[in-house]
C-alpha cells in the first residue's frame, strides 16, 4: 500500500479543500514584513537554538543528540484544562510550563544522576519513576504520564535493538538526508506516526519526528552528522501553538462556527476534520509566508545570515507565541489529547 501524502503536499491538499480554516492574502504578506525585519537578526538563524534557549544542549555532542531524541520523544501535550492551573517545574532558580517543563524536568532528572537520556535506563524505567522524573510543582501533572511511560519503554527498546542504544546512530543512517531520517524515524518508531485521513486520502504531519529532524540539526549546529542537505524540505511544526499565533497575526481565519466552539474551550479529537483543517491550513500558510519573505529578501536585496526555511520561521513564530501569550489570551487555542504534538 502506498505510504500518506507527505506533509507539504498533505497541507496544500487540506488548504484547498478546507471550510473552516482559510488562509488570509494580506495577513500572510503582513507577517511576512514582521519576520523581514527580523531576517538579518539573532531569532532567524539556527544559532538561536542554542542561544537564546538555555536549557538546551550547548554541546553537539552524541550525549546533546540523546537528549534531543528524548525530549522530541515526549515533545506532546503540554496544554492544560485551566491555563491558571497547570504543571510547572522550577529549575535552577526559574519556573517552566509547557514544553519547557518537560526540558526542565530532564535536566533536572540529569543533575540528580538519573540518566534518563541513556536507552538503557528509559527502555525499563517504570511508571513511578517517570512520575518523579516529570513529577509537577504544582498539583498538576504532566498530561498523559502513562502514555509517556510506555512510549519511553517502547521508545527505549527499538533504538537499544535497532541502532545500539544511540539516536546518533540513526543520524548516521539518514547520510545527510533529512527527508531520510525523518522516514528512519516513522518507520522504526511508532510513537511519531502522526498519520490521518482527510476526504478519502491518507494525510501526513509527521510532527514530531520533523521537530526532531529539525532540533538534530540544530544541537548539531548544521555541521558533520547534521549537515543536511536537504534541511529546507522540513515543513513547519503542526502543533497547537502555532495556529494561535497565526490567527493572532491574521494570516489563518478561523469560521465563526468553529470560532465558538474552540472559545467554548471543546476539544477537537486528533484525525477529526476540524482538526485536521487547523493542522493542515497552518502548516500551508507558513509555506506561503516563507515564500512571501524569500520573495522580499530578493527584491529588498536584504542580507541574511543564512538560509530561511520552514524550521527557523517555525522557531521564530513558536517563541513569538510564548513571548506574547497576553496578547493572544482572546484567541483560543486547539484542544486535542494525543500523544502526535
Ligand atoms: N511548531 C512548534 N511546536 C513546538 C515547538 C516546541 C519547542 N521546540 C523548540 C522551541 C525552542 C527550541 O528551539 C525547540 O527546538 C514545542 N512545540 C509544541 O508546542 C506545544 C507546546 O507549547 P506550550 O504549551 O506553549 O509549551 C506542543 O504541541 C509542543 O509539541 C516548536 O519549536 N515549534
Amino acid at each position: 500500500m502506498d505510504g500518506p501524502l507527505p506533509p507539504r503536499e498533505s497541507a496544500k491538499f487540506i488548504a484547498e479543500n478546507s471550510r473552516d480554516v482559510s488562509i488570509d492574502g494580506g495577513g500572510v504578506q503582513r507577517v511576512a514584513e514582521l519576520l523581514l525585519a527580523k531576517a538579518a537578526g539573532p531569532e532567524l538563524r539556527l544559532g538561536g537554538w542554542k542561544a537564546l534557549h538555555e536549557l538546551n544542549p550547548k554541546a553537539a555532542d552524541e550525549a546533546a543528540v540523546n537528549w534531543v531524541f528524548v525530549a522530541d520523544t515526549l515533545n506532546f501535550s503540554f496544554w492544560s484544562e485551566h491555563e491558571e492551573h497547570k504543571c510547572l517545574v522550577g529549575y535552577r532558580g526559574r519556573t517552566y510550563s509547557g514544553y519547557w517543563s518537560l526540558c526542565a524536568a530532564i535536566n533536572r532528572a540529569l543533575d540528580e544522576g538519573i540518566p534518563i537520556t541513556s536507552a538503557s535506563y528509559y527502555a525499563t524505567v517504570s511508571l513511578d519513576q517517570v512520575r518523579h522524573i516529570l513529577r509537577s510543582d504544582t498539583d498538576v501533572p504532566m498530561p498523559l504520564i502513562e502514555e509517556r511511560h510506555r512510549i519511553l519503554n517502547e521508545t527505549g527498546k527499538i533504538l537499544l535493538e535497532k541502532f545500539e542504544g544511540s539516536f546518533l546512530n540513526c543520524v548516521r543512517k539518514s547520510e545527510k538526508s533529512a527527508q531520510k531520517l525523518m522516514h528512519l524515524v516513522v518507520e522504526n518508531f511508532p510513537s511519531y506516526r502522526d498519520v490521518t485521513e482527510f476526504e478519502g486520502k491518507r494525510i501526513s504531519f509527521y510532527k514530531r519526528a520533523q521537530i526532531l529532524v529539525a532540533d538534530t540539526w540544530s544541537v548539531l549546529e548544521g555541521e558533520g552528522d547534521g549537515c543536511f542537505k536537504d534541511i529546507s524540505s522540513i515543513t513547519m511544526f503542526a502543533d497547537y501553538r502555532l495556529p494561535q499565533v497565526l490567527v493572532h497575526l491574521g494570516a489563518l481565519k478561523y469560521s465563526e462556527g468553529l470560532l465558538e466552539k474552540l472559545l467554548k474551550g471543546e476539544m477537537l479529537s486528533y484525525g477529526s476534520r476540524q482538526e485536521v483543517e487547523i493542522r493542515g491550513c497552518s502548516l500551508w500558510c507558513v509555506e506561503l509566508i516563507r515564500d512571501c519573505l524569500l520573495e522580499l529578501i530578493e527584491k529588498k536585496g536584504e542580507k541574511t545570515s543564512e538560509e530561511i526555511n520552514s524550521i527557523l520561521l517555525d522557531y521564530y513564530l513558536w517563541d513569538y507565541a510564548r513571548d506574547h501569550r497576553d496578547d493572544m489570551k482572546g484567541i483560543p487555542f486547539h484542544r486535542t489529547r494525543c500523544i502526535y504534538y
